[in-house]
């Protein structure tokens, strides 16, 4: 058992005017974090004269931290004790747009941002390819507790597009008072690739299932969760673990948040839920408390285990150390110290394995049946059926081959089988003596009565060529064998080397993957091609163009084109070094043939001349052999490179995905945006409350810069007097089905386009 109190870290997010606000000092065993506050906030502030405040943790991680550090200092350490049987938790708390996600998932423009999730799912994978000794098993979960409701990000039969549409995850308690999450899936990953996919499906569920009323990312709790199990081969024990990788909702407070209807609902399930997980704290910081309050919120319940319970957790304070965002800032630190209090008990998690357990009882079930029958008389008396003493047969014949003395032999309390056995050995004793007296008599083995005039010098000589005859053919049996091998292996590594294409391609590699996990790579590819399917089948003349447009002024453009770049010289990278990699495996196997055929020499040696000479060291075997090993360095080298560049393209490529749902959403909600505004056109305060995109888009579409007149009038936004007397007074009767009045309206733009083009020609 481990005793450990919650570990604490801060992160800093990165911001261009924190100048003066705070200090960071870390020294070896601790570090402390000390918010200065301004003069002018002071007076108002909460414990109004003090000015400065002065939080420990574990280590504080300034602005410039990388990605990397924070994996290799905070969540590796959990990841590895998670593999060796205990259960951690890591999980971020923060204000909104404090880095949170940023931590705990990762960036979604360049592959160093990635976050502590997908490094986790590397390290995890590459140590269990590692260790040989165990057979593991990885199962992933993905929860997302929104509005105190539990939805499922994995199900694959689900195909959201809204929140509601994802199956809902709810809590059940069995007598122990073990929490079970009814509905939430738990689907095998059994390499780094496809645990990648899987969290690219549920960001993608998140994402698609989020409405411009809800944001889930900010709203909404998000559990990752990584369920390793291990065995030894042959044991009966299991060893069970979980890593929960947590993005808790933004923490600021309701009053500052300044919302009504809607938003205000979420905002209070959220202080909520965070309110009552501050209540399981301070309940487990404090000593003697009987009654811990996990039942209060579902978040509570889940975290159970995480909180004071059976796990290393680690919590990671992330803020936005702005002017403005200072109360917020304290408030996260002095929940960090509070939880900093809490202490841990974590165990191995090991249980027998029933199926394993219950296979053993039965043969010892049957044992002891056997015995009680053989102890009574009670035999039986039925013939051995054909399989019964076939399958014997071969028993006897494992038995009889098996080189180690000590092994014995069981056919259990059956006279039948017993009886058979000494029949079986009187067999293979009579063959083996007639043989032996075939092969001392001449006569006997050859068929042939032998010559009188064969002397003994004769078939000494005659034995000696068929010795050399028989070590002529091993060799070329075994040269035979390694050619076999050799080409197997070029057949086999090639491809498992060479990183995945784009475009068909790619789909034939997730078709190769067989059947290993049905559901995950191509229920992601699925998913994103029906989007697009449906987006190109669907688009009309008028929407193509729009779209056409909107990604041009699309504000992450910039960052999906240097994704693109970076994705095609890593390909170009790849490539080469594939190459490489197969030159310098060509060059192994020439080498291997050589010292091959150096042994073959030595061997014809041998049968040539004497031991000694065969035996000889062989200066130009061994730098053969010198060589071949440095190439393998080699080899290795570029191997592990090309792995590396392989994980990159598979995050590129996943983020570009990414990106292109994105923005295909952003594009349906403009569109629909704009048939609606069309018909009801919105108030200046209705419009100033649309999300930044929306403003951006207007922007573009608003701006009266001469540039703009050359855009295709289908997206620009017409003047507010004029989009009101197209509403109310436009001759076409639009339908009221956003797709159709879509269509009309582009109808009509276009004849617009026509006649205005007309117009000019003419003056
Ligand atoms: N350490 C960092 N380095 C660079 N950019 C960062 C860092 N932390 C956060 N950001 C950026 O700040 C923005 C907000 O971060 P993020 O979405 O992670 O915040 P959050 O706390 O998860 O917010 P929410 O509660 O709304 O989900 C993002 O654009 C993110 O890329």
């Amino acid at each position: 058992m481990v005793k450990q109190t919650i570990q604490i870290y801060a992160r800093v997010k990165p911001s261009r005017r924190p100048h003066g606000i705070y200090s960071v000092n870390n020294d070896e065993a601790s570090s402390s974090l000390e918010i200065i506050v301004p003069r002018d906030l002071a007076d108002g502030f909460v414990n109004n004269k003090r000015e400065t405040y002065k939080f420990r943790f574990q280590e504080t991680f300034d602005q410039e931290t990388k990605q990397e550090a924070i994996f290799e200092r905070i969540a590796k350490p959990v990841a590895e004790s998670v593999l060796t049987g205990y259960n951690g938790t890591i999980f971020a708390y923060g204000q909104t747009g404090s880095g949170k996600t940023f931590t705990i998932t990762g960036g979604a423009e360049r592959y160093s941002d990635r976050g502590i999730i997908p490094r986790t799912l590397s390290y995890v994978f590459e140590e269990l390819q590692k260790d040989s000794s165990k057979v593991y098993t990885v199962h992933i979960s993905y929860l997302e507790i929104y509005n105190e409701c539990g939805y499922d990000l994995l199900d694959p039969r689900h195909e959201a597009s809204k929140l509601e549409d994802l199956p809902k995850v709810t809590i059940m308690e069995d007598p122990d008072q073990n929490i079970h999450l009814k509905n939430l899936s738990l689907q095998p990953a059994t390499t780094e690739e496809e645990a990648l996919n899987l969290l690219f499906l549920g960001d993608t569920n998140r994402m698609i299932a989020e409405t411009p009323m809800n944001q889930a990312s900010t709203r909404s709790h998000c559990i990752f969760t990584i369920h390793i199990s291990s065995k030894e081969p042959g044991s009966a024990t299991v060893c069970r673990s979980k890593l929960h990788l947590v993005d808790l909702a933004g923490s600021e407070r309701v009053a500052k948040t300044g919302v009504g209807g809607q938003l205000l609902t979420e905002a209070k399930y959220i202080n909520l839920s965070l309110h009552y997980l501050e209540q399981v704290i301070i309940a487990l910081a404090e000593k003697n408390r009987s009654h811990i309050p996990y039942r209060n919120s579902m978040m509570t319940s889940v975290l159970r285990d995480s909180l004071g319970g059976n796990c290393m957790t680690t919590m990671i304070a992330t803020l936005s150390l702005d002017k403005k965002n200072i109360d917020e800032s304290i408030s996260t630190c002095r929940f960090a110290q509070r939880v900093a209090l809490i202490k841990n008990e974590a165990i191995l998690n090991e249980e027998i394995d029933p199926q394993l357990m219950i296979r053993r009882l039965k043969k010892e079930i049957q044992a002891l049946k056997d015995e009680i029958a053989l102890l009574t008389g009670e035999q039986r008396t039925t013939e051995l059926t054909p399989d019964e003493l076939q399958s014997l047969e071969q028993h006897l014949h494992g038995f009889l081959e098996d080189k180690d003395p000590e092994s014995g032999l069981d056919v259990g309390a059956d006279m039948r089988k017993i009886q058979f056995c000494f029949l079986y050995f009187k067999r293979v004793f009579h063959e083996k003596k007639a043989s032996d007296r075939r092969a001392s008599s001449p006569e006997i083995s050859t068929g042939r009565p032998a010559t009188p005039s064969a002397r003994p010098e004769e078939v000494k000589k005659l034995r000696d060529l068929l010795q050399q005859r028989d070590n002529e053919i091993n060799i070329l049996v075994s040269m035979l064998k390694k050619e076999k091998r050799r080409n197997q292996d070029e057949k086999n590594v090639p491809s498992t080397l060479l990183p995945p294409k784009t475009g068909s391609n790619r789909e034939e590699h997730s078709a190769k993957r067989g059947p290993q996990s049905p559901a995950t790579p191509t229920t992601r590819e699925n998913r994103t091609s029906t989007l697009y399917r449906k987006t190109a089948e669907q688009m009309s003349l008028g929407r193509q163009e729009a779209f056409e447009i909107f990604k041009r002024d699309y504000p992450d453009r910039v960052g999906i084109e240097d994704n693109k770049a970076l994705l095609k010289q890593r390909f170009a990278e790849a490539k080469s070094l594939g190459e490489e990699v197969n030159n310098v495996r060509q060059r192994i196997n020439h080498l291997k043939a050589a010292v091959e055929q150096r042994r073959m020499q030595q061997a014809a040696l041998g049968v040539s001349s004497s031991y000694e000479d065969a035996n000889k060291y062989d200066p130009a075997e061994e730098e053969l052999r010198e060589q071949m090993e440095a190439e393998k360095k080699r080899y290795k080298t570029l191997f592990s490179r090309l792995k590396s560049l392989k994980t990159e393209i598979e995050h590129l490529q996943l983020l570009l995905e990414k990106a292109k749902v994105r923005l295909q959403k952003d594009f349906e909600d403009w569109w629909s945006q704009e048939a609606a505004d069309l018909q009801n056109p919105p108030d200046v305060a209705v419009r100033s409350a649309q999300s930044p995109l929306m403003q951006h888009v207007h922007s573009i579409s608003d701006n009266t810069d001469p540039a703009n007149s050359s855009r295709p009038r289908s997206i620009q936004r017409p003047a507010t007097g004029e989009r009101a007397s197209r509403g109310a007074d436009t001759p076409i009767p639009l339908t009221g089905d956003s797709q159709t009045d879509a269509d009309i309206l582009a109808f009509v733009r276009a004849r617009q386009n026509l006649l205005n083009r007309k117009g000019s020609g003419h003056q």
